[in-house]
């Protein structure tokens, strides 16, 4: 007898955040996931988890959008469908549903979990198997202040959790910004990395005058200064910055990447599996990305455990990772809802070797913040920031 799928459920979660989290485009105090379960007739239940920054404001996908796109369009096509394939059911879904990355990775990432729990491996064997056991981990400094910056970078530091730091700017003038992060770094010196994220704020002209500044405060590497459009912009500032440019919100796809790659649009990506359609689309900009000598790094939608480790498994597999990984969304978040929190020590994130993704939900916590769930919060309730 085929295994099939019996049934997709969702849930939005609402989970807020330890600080402001102070991004170009918005800033967030709660994150806003949508879990997604796919039940099969096996009895194995596959976990994904769609999640982006403050509702519309980063990207075209909401969380709640995706929780409609996956009950009224993607669930139907799937139940009946042949559990033991995620590719043949993810190619079913993509044949009638455009766009929509964000969702399809969430169920892509669900029916890989049960096909990985059923078979006894963890995801990342599944995915072609490890290259490496732990992830380097770096953490955003996005308070919005110096001083606080510094201190939070300095905890860190002393913790032993992180070495490495991104700084959000493009809120502010330029040279406000720059004057910020060259305090940071002065105060960090050697003992941390320092890196920015424009998130698509500058203009060309600014880009070039900002990069040689943040060249001469010491910063590694400026991701996505210009508009994810921009592709000619990149590559210009890309052929003239002393320090590396990453692409970001540029990648939405295996497509975008190969035009980066053609044109030398950026040094490095950050790949993103939710922006990027799906675990096997990320797999596919890293393959372009060391074809054209391109570095590789492992970005995050600030996604709590199980977007978090999912995409964990899949960098896991990556033969080179040469900026590391951003992968500290669960950190940001007040409570985790997974029974045993992801393991963060030395610097890095430390992979679960159990079958799928290896973590296991707390489902009563989970139902506690689930905005529509008999437990729904005052935290759901009392936010004033927008969705
Ligand atoms: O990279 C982004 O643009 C989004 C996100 C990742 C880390 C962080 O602080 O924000
Ligand atoms: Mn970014």
């Amino acid at each position: 007898m085929p295994i099939v799928i019996d049934k997709v459920d969702t849930w939005i979660v609402d989970i807020p955040t330890i600080r402001p989290h102070v991004l170009s485009m918005t800033s967030i105090s709660r994150q806003v996931m949508m879990l997604v379960f796919v039940h099969c007739s096996d009895g194995v239940t596959g976990l994904g988890e769609g999640t982006t920054i403050g509702g519309l404001s980063y990207g075209d996908e909401s969380p709640e959008g995706m929780k409609l796109a996956i009950d009224r369009y993607c669930a139907p096509l799937l139940i009946g469908a042949d559990a033991s394939s995620p590719a043949a059911a993810m190619a079913r879904v993509r044949a009638h549903v455009v766009g929509n990355h964000f969702a399809k990775n969430a169920l892509e990432t669900a029916l890989l979990d049960a096909a990985a729990r059923r078979a006894g491996l963890p995801l990342s064997a599944l995915l072609g198997g490890r290259m490496r056991d732990r992830l380097p981990v770096l953490w955003t400094l996005a308070s919005g202040d110096t001083a606080r910056d510094i201190a939070e970078a300095e905890t860190m530091i002393a913790a032993g959790r992180h070495d490495t730091f991104k700084l959000k700017i493009g809120k502010r003038a330029m040279a406000r910004d720059i004057a910020h992060v060259a305090a940071i770094k002065q105060a960090l010196g050697d003992r941390a990395s320092v890196r920015v994220d424009v998130n698509q704020a500058w203009d060309e002209q600014t880009a070039l005058r900002g990069a040689a500044m943040l060249a001469d405060a010491g910063v590694d590497l400026i991701e996505q200064p210009l508009p994810h459009a921009d592709r000619a912009g990149m590559a210009r500032l890309t052929s003239r910055s002393r320090v590396p440019i990453m692409a970001d919100e540029a990648l939405r796809g295996p497509g975008d990447a190969l035009d980066f790659a053609r044109f030398r649009g950026a040094d490095a990506f950050s790949i993103k599996p939710p922006q990027a359609g799906g675990l096997f689309a990320a797999g596919r900009i890293a393959a372009i990305a060391t074809a054209g000598h391109i570095g590789v790094y492992g970005g995050t939608m600030l996604e709590g455990g199980i977007g978090t480790i999912a995409a964990a498994h899949l960098f896991s597999t990556f033969d080179r990772l040469e900026w590391g990984t951003e992968l500290f969304g669960p950190l940001l978040q007040t409570e985790d809802i997974l029974a045993e929190p992801l393991d963060y020590r030395d610097f890095s994130l430390i992979l679960p070797d159990g079958p799928g993704l290896g973590v296991t939900l707390d489902l009563e916590k989970a139902s506690h913040f689930r905005r529509d769930g008999p437990g729904r919060t005052a935290v759901s309730l009392s936010i004033k920031e927008p969705i």
